[in-house]
């Protein structure tokens, strides 16, 4: 009989890997491809969704010729992917929307800063288990929709569909089925974490629209069959890449817990049936669901830039011309030298979640060398797990006693053994590396019975590198306390719109796009009938003015909107403003202006703005419709 395989796609943040493993959890082959990263502004990060799908398209074929393979040898798919990072697409021509948004983007940081401030915000933590930050799906949708005009509306009418990638490609792989698993799900900030399913409350939160959202399934069933790309397989699995890992590191049972050190790094420790919600900035997600058993919890301490910092490293500073020559590089000194690197470039994520926090390095003096940054990079990635552990042993009330690791980075030595000396707890790596992969791999061959049980799984399990903690206590400690310290330097960077601490130097068009958003929210809140009706209308009136004032001062536009009309006149008469200047002035302006004087403009607009509602607090306010 021929040889059988189970297939795994890893779509990663960098690039996308297909693997055919076989019975005894063996890699046969794989092929992988990167895709482009888009950087358009700083913050912000793009994938094209459609370059990911077609990438798929040509490395599923030639995984299965590199095994002289054929579909009917693979007994099912398992799917790991990406999370957070946002897709939206048209049902009819299956065309994406835009670029997707990923998930270390930041364009969201002012909205986040003005969700804050609503009243359910306090809830929402509570419903999906997740602070509100830019990390997750929601406001990234939120911000595609308001975006593009009339593309809520088609949301609504289900004619525009959103997914995090494992939907997207299945969505393509099926021909038009529109599923996502659990675990992606509980990253969107819209499922409830106790029923698993889409939650009205979060929905109205963040105005999204139900019919846009996929059907909500486990992780491991038969979605359906592929029928494009190479017809005929069984998807039967998916689960985001880091849920994907902790199943190939057949963390099974409540306590056990992995570290995967990519491009960003997930420490998620298995809580079993019952979400334990986090006191110390952890997240509560969906571990994995198998078919029709009750889900597994974990906790999570996410870190967003680990391996993008050595990239950044490699790329940016062009200071070494390999990932693995940081550490030879680091190797050259004793020590730090005193420097501390603080990777904030997505904002701080566990234990922080400071959306508006940026990167420091700080203790520099003129004894620096780049052999001492090279090391202040690795232990970058060394203290944040150190961080990570303390909130997750703050929480669980247990004390991790080893660390099992996997991903690129396990590779340097260096790393490894910092993380030991920092965690002072022994550090574990298994013989596959491909953790992610074989998660998947695991789930869809379970799925379809290819693997009797997880007993079975963890056999496979077999330890390739183990390194033991030998650092001097005094030192981990004062050392600890110095990253604590640089930590600290980075809050508060990015600060909020509309909030008077905005740089003077901030760009017209962004000051004008912020006005609106913000307007937009207002308007929306209004329709809200538990909102505080009273301070939402005096809030509106003064940005209103404020705005009005500063369009006609600075730009020299009239706006011939008076404040004292009837609510619903006054909404319609602003939502064409904005309308006709994001789609006639701003794009003037954008085409006219060099970038100091569109930088000179917004602080003008900024100025004239504070000034009107300094002098304006008087001033007529829209009047109440009760
Ligand atoms: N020897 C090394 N030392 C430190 N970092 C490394 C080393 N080799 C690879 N990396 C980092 O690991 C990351 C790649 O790991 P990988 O698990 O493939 O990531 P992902 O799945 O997120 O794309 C890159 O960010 C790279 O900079
Ligand atoms: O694709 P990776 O390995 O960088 O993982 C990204 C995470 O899933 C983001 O939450």
């Amino acid at each position: 009989m021929a040889q059988r395989y189970v297939m795994s796609i890893d779509q990663g943040t960098t690039s996308t890997r297909c693997i055919l493993f076989d019975a005894r959890g063996r890699l046969v082959s794989v092929v992988q491809r990167e895709h482009q990263q888009y950087f358009p502004r700083p913050g912000w990060v793009e994938h094209d969704a459609a370059e990911i799908w077609r990438n798929l398209s040509k490395i599923v074929p030639d995984a299965l010729a590199q095994a002289g393979a054929t579909a009917e040898q693979v007994v099912g798919l398992g799917i790991a992917n990406q999370r957070e990072t946002t897709v939206l697409w048209d049902r009819r021509t299956g065309a994406p929307v835009g670029r997707a948004i990923v998930w270390q983007d930041t364009r969201t940081d002012r909205m986040i800063e003005q969700l804050e401030r609503e009243p359910g915000a306090k809830r929402v933590r509570e419903l999906c288990g997740l602070p509100l930050t830019t990390y997750f799906s929601a406001p990234k949708i939120r911000w595609m929709l308001d975006q593009t005009p009339g593309l809520q509306e088609r949301a609504e009418r289900g004619e525009v569909l959103f997914g995090t990638i494992e939907s997207w490609l299945i969505w393509n792989l099926t021909g038009g089925l529109h599923v996502t698993d659990v675990t992606n799900a509980s990253r969107t900030m819209l499922m409830n974490l106790r029923t698993l399913s889409w939650d009205a409350e979060l929905l109205e939160f963040f105005d999204i629209p139900r019919a846009m959202l996929p059907e909500i399934r486990s992780s491991t069933e038969v979605y359906g069959t592929t029928t494009t790309v190479v017809p005929g397989i069984r998807i039967a699995a998916a689960l985001g890449d880091q849920q994907a890992a902790l199943f190939g590191q057949t963390c099974f049972a409540p306590g056990e817990a992995k570290c995967t050190y990519g491009t960003g790094s997930f420490l998620l420790l298995n809580t079993g049936q019952t979400p334990v919600l986090s006191k110390h900035g952890m997240l509560t997600t969906v571990g994995f669901k198998i078919g029709d058993e009750p889900a597994v919890y974990a906790l999570e301490g996410s870190m967003a830039v680990t391996g993008s910092l050595v990239q950044w490293f490699r790329d940016g500073l062009e200071l070494i011309s390999s990932a693995p020559e940081i550490e030879t590089l680091a190797r050259t000194v004793q020590d730090n030298g005193g420097c501390y690197i603080v990777p904030a470039f997505s904002g701080l994520f566990a234990p922080h979640w400071h959306s508006e926090a940026r990167g420091v390095i700080a203790g520099l003096t003129s004894y620096i060398t780049k052999g001492h940054l090279a090391r202040a990079v690795l232990e970058a990635t060394g203290w944040q797990t150190r961080e990570v552990v303390d909130a997750m042993n703050a929480d669980s009330g247990l004390a991790l006693s080893t660390l099992k690791v996997d991903g690129g980075m396990t590779a340097d030595n260096l790393l490894m053994q910092f993380i030991a000396d920092v965690l002072d707890v022994p550090v574990v790596r298994p013989m596959v590396a491909e953790t992610v992969s074989l998660g998947a791999a695991y789930a869809a061959g379970l799925s379809v019975g290819y693997w009797p049980d997880l007993e079975g799984l963890r056999r496979n399990w077999h330890r390739a590198g183990q390194w033991l903690p030998a650092m001097a206590p005094t030192r981990r400690d004062t050392e600890y306390a110095q990253w604590r310290q640089a930590v600290e330097l980075t809050f508060g960077w990015m600060r909020p719109a509309h909030d008077s601490r905005r740089p003077a130097g901030t760009d017209l068009i962004d000051v004008i796009l912020d006005d609106h958003r913000q307007i937009e929210h207002l308007l929306r809140e209004l329709r809200n009938e538990d909102t505080d009706r009273a301070r939402v209308l005096s809030e509106l009136s003064a940005l209103l003015g404020a705005h009005f004032a500063a369009t006609e001062r600075i730009l020299h536009k009239r706006v011939d909107i008076s404040l004292d009309q009837d609510i619903l006149d006054l909404e319609a008469a602003v939502e064409a403003h904005i309308r006709d200047e994001e789609r006639t002035l701003l794009n003037e302006l954008r085409r006219s202006l060099s970038p100091s004087d569109r930088t000179a403009l917004g602080r003008a607009f900024t100025a004239e703005s504070r000034n009107y509602a300094a002098i304006v607090r008087t001033r007529p306010t829209i009047p109440h419709d009760e």
